[in-house]
């Protein structure tokens, strides 16, 4: 599976960690920054991130940002993109068996860096059920995406 990662400033040193770890672990991890501690943008990264989820680039996408509020906001307005918020293990497998998360967003500034390791391998094992009424709903969030419902 191919991860690619973003984060602001203030989600850089979880990145970098995180890119070892899921490295170390037989991913591969394609890290489109930021590449430095300087002040950057959030919407940027979370943009970067999305369109190379849209584009296949990768199979999934991580992002890290000060709360992951801001990277989540900014990844949900692309069509196709479903960014999940996730601090514990049990939402990150969930958010993909029953939603089909495909973004995971944490914030650097919220939790250990322990359990952001452990969510991010929660999340990336975890596959889409595609049981039925799990597909019925993700297609009414198409259908707002698509301002049909
Ligand atoms: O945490 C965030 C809000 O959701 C952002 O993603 C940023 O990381 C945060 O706002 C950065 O804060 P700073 O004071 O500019 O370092």
């Amino acid at each position: 599976m191919k991860v690619i990662i973003g984060s602001d400033h203030a989600g850089f040193n979880y990145k970098n960690i995180l890119i070892t770890a899921l490295s170390a672990a037989g991913y591969e991890v394609l890290d489109l920054g930021t590449h430095t501690n300087e002040a950057t943008d959030y919407p940027d990264h979370a943009a970067d991130v999305a369109r190379a989820i849209i584009a296949g680039t990768g199979d999934r996408g991580i992002l890290v940002c000060g709360s992951s509020v801001g990277v989540s906001i900014a990844a949900n307005k692309f069509k196709g993109i479903r960014a999940g918020v996730c601090h514990d293990t049990y939402s990150a497998h969930q958010c993909v068996e029953h939603d089909d998360v495909n973004i995971l967003c944490m914030g650097e500034r919220v939790i250990g860096i322990a359990l952001a390791i452990d969510i991010a391998f929660a999340f990336l094992k975890a596959a889409f059920t595609h049981e039925e009424r799990h597909v019925k709903r993700l297609a009414k969030i198409t259908a707002i995406e698509n301002q049909e419902l």
